[in-house]
């Protein structure tokens, strides 16, 4: 389509909100080819724009956003958000407002008007409960730091060489950083710690599906070696079940070197690819 024909239609449809529904005076006088054009074009917007839901996201966490309305245990204004962010000197309000926007249409938090005052007061949702990080270990917080780590998100922009060419050259990871991921945490303790606390929340939310389901099988098993444990969060949540099983927590030593302990856990670093300790059954998650 030549770009002024684009723009035209785009102007005409101008009044099209978000999320493709249409307001009566815009698309409907669009013939069925310029209006397919015009939603073919948001559909693409939308993905282009897509990794601001993620970066809002990534910032509510860092903000502890969840975690001061939960202090209030009641939907509180964004002033009294904005008072609350620790290390905030010279807050930009307005750009914390945008933010809220964005995750308030995400349903990460909910929005509804002060009787008193009628100013916007921002509440925890269903999803938010899952980014708190007060008194709690059920959380994906720290995986969703992991993933929006620029360490992580970086490799991405190997995709399509990687599909043009395999992996003969290196993954995206190795291309990307000049070394594999396991490698890359030994490398660097910052890398270490991230990665290790990303899985160790999803490991603990996992095991208590696995707990329920495997229920009587873990009452035969004596010992339990997790290969690849991490920081042992899945083990910890095993045992915790089921005391009477003399787990192993096995994984790379600068992995184990971080392991917190744990009674009825033995953390043992080496290679899976070498040996791994013996036990009843190998659990292993990834
Ligand atoms: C995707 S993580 C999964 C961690 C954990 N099982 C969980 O679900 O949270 C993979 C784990 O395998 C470990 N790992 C990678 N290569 C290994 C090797 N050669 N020997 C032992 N552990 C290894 C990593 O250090 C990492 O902790």
């Amino acid at each position: 389509m030549a770009p002024r024909r684009a723009c035209a239609i785009l102007n005409k449809g101008a009044e099209k909100t978000e999320m493709g529904s249409t307001s009566d005076s815009s698309i409907k006088d669009l013939n069925k080819e310029d209006e397919e054009a015009l939603i073919g074009q948001v559909e693409i917007w939308e993905q282009m724009c897509s990794f601001t839901d993620s970066v809002a996201l990534k910032s509510a966490v860092e903000l502890r956003i969840a975690d001061i309305i939960n202090r209030y245990d009641k939907p509180i204004s964004l002033s009294k958000i904005v008072e609350n962010i620790e290390n905030a000197p010279s807050p930009d309000i307005s750009l914390l407002q945008r933010i809220m926007r964005v995750l308030v249409r995400r349903k990460i938090f909910s929005a509804e008007q002060s009787e008193s005052n009628g100013e916007t007061l921002f509440g925890l949702t269903r999803a938010s409960k899952w980014i708190l990080l007060d008194g709690t270990n059920m959380t994906l917080a720290p995986m969703l730091l992991l993933e929006n780590h620029p360490l992580h998100l970086s490799p991405c922009h190997y995709v399509s060489d990687i599909i043009r060419e395999g992996t003969k050259n290196g993954t995206a990871f190795f291309r990307c950083h000049g070394h594999e991921q396991f490698e890359m945490t030994g490398l660097d303790p910052e890398y270490n710690r991230l990665f290790n606390e990303g899985m160790v929340c999803t490991a603990r939310i996992v095991s208590q599906a696995v707990i329920c389901g495997y229920k009587d099988g873990f009452n035969k098993i004596e010992t339990l070696v997790d290969v690849g444990g991490g920081i042992g969060g899945s083990l910890s949540e095993i045992v915790r079940a089921y005391p009477h099983i003399k787990a192993i927590n096995f994984d790379l030593p600068h992995v184990i070197a971080t392991a917190p302990e744990y009674d009825g856990i033995a953390h043992v670093g080496g290679d899976m690819f070498v040996s791994i300790p013996n036990a009843d059954a190998v659990y292993m998650k990834e």
